[in-house]
């Protein structure tokens, strides 16, 4: 017995199971008068109507589309989901025209975050996590990438990858979880002027603590942070460990970190504002997909990471939110649509795949989520509207009328 039957659907999807590069990543199945069936969550049938098996509609939710566009679930692959506290005074000091870096070295920016997150029970943490997700499935978001990184030592870290797990084996969740490890996201307080000693905590101590906890590792390979040695030797322990890698590379300065990313095998590199041509090229040909974050770079007022130089090297671009307290207080999916298309020189079509299938490979899911296909989890999205092309030109307002996650309607409007 069917779980789930849309019918009266306009289907919108990349097709794969795997990144969807350069110009593949314009091409999308579209298909008109369209019937999903869903049985026990997973996808069963997408086609034409006229093409669906006969099947018995009792004990199923039928679902009339009305010509709407059905789209994959999207996959938010980089958040900063838990956090203590707020940073609405380090926005107004931005906005005054200090630099984010400058904030962060005179021991505001991230440590101030840290501070207030070791402060914070992990129940509080998960709380203040789920209104975020009941943001984040209003937008269509199915899967979320979290990442620990607020608590810099092992107890505070702990705390947080406790968090997330909690929210990963909900039974209840509206949205899958995947965790990643960021240890190694400052250099903390008590560590100042000396990160070779918490990067020797990091490897004697708090990456095998966390070892079996996060399927990533993430790094800030950053001028003054970590620099390119140090990450070297961070990522290697790590991989050493389990962890699946990923690297927050070149957003500030151009340091090499596309380069180290590649060099690593790494599963993604994220931010890459200010990338250098070698890195793209390094990236594209190692398969390290190029997750973009416009929504940093203009609450940063940086330029925008170069899009169109990596999907015309031919490599995979995904988009993320990049949610966090400091550098980017928004978890916004509509806004990074239109800002990817406005000033990226994304197409609608290359912004699905990269919010869809190649967001899914950002976190080593394309063979299960990412497009709507027979056989991958139902994680849908209904739009109010007829025309995918809305997305953009609705400029950041929700066009997500329904989300459907495992099969299982979790918003509705
Ligand atoms: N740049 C490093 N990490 C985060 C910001 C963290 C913060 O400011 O709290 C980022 O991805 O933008
Ligand atoms: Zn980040």
């Amino acid at each position: 017995m069917s779980n789930l039957i849309i019918n009266n659907a306009t289907i919108v999807t990349p097709v794969g199971n795997s990144p969807r590069r350069g110009n593949e990543m314009s091409r999308l199945a579209i298909i008109p008068h369209a019937t999903v069936i869903v049985r026990d969550g997973i996808i069963e049938f997408v086609g034409p109507t006229k093409d669906a098996p006969s099947h018995s509609q009792d004990e199923s939710k039928v679902i009339d589309a009305e010509g709407r566009v059905i789209l994959p679930g999207f996959i938010d692959s980089h958040t900063h989901l838990i956090f203590g506290g707020y940073r609405p005074d380090e926005f107004s000091w931005r906005m005054s025209g200090e630099s984010y870096m400058n904030i962060m070295q005179r021991g505001g920016g991230i440590q101030s975050t840290v501070n207030a997150t070791r402060h914070e029970s992990c129940d509080n943490l998960i709380a203040k996590a789920r209104w975020f997700i009941d943001r984040m499935s209003e937008m269509g978001v199915t899967t979320v990438e979290a990442k620990s990184g607020y608590g810099l030592d092992t107890e505070s870290e702990l705390k947080m990858l406790e968090a997330i797990h909690r929210l990963a084996t909900d039974p209840d969740r509206k949205l899958d979880v995947v965790s990643t490890f960021l240890g190694a996201h400052a250099v903390p307080k008590e560590y100042k002027d000396n990160t070779e000693g918490y990067v020797n905590l990091m490897i004697n101590e708090m990456i095998p603590a966390a070892k079996g906890k996060a399927e990533f590792f993430d790094i800030f390979t950053e001028k003054n942070v970590f620099e390119i040695n140090d990450s070297r030797r961070l990522l290697n322990a790590a991989r050493d460990a389990g962890f699946k890698l990923k690297l927050h590379a070149d957003e500030i300065v151009t340091l090499g970190g596309a380069e180290l990313a590649s060099e690593m095998g790494a599963v993604s590199a994220d931010h890459l504002l200010h990338v250098s041509d070698e890195g793209i090229r390094m990236m594209a040909d190692r398969n390290v997909v190029a997750t973009l974050l416009p929504l940093t770079a203009f609450s940063l007022k940086e330029p925008y990471a170069p899009a169109r130089k990596f999907i015309d090297a031919g490599a995979a671009v995904a988009l993320a939110t990049d949610l966090n307290p400091g550098s980017c207080f928004s978890g916004s999916i509509p806004l990074t649509i239109a800002l990817a298309c406005i000033y990226m020189g994304m197409s609608v079509e290359e912004t699905i795949t990269a919010l869809t299938l190649n967001a899914a490979a950002a976190v080593d899911r394309a063979d299960t989520i990412g497009s709507i296909e027979p056989g991958k989890r139902a994680d849908l999205i209904i739009l109010h509207f007829d025309n995918f092309r809305m997305l953009p030109y609705y400029v950041g307002m929700n066009c997500v009328k329904t989300t459907i996650f495992n099969g299982r309607i979790v918003y509705d409007s």
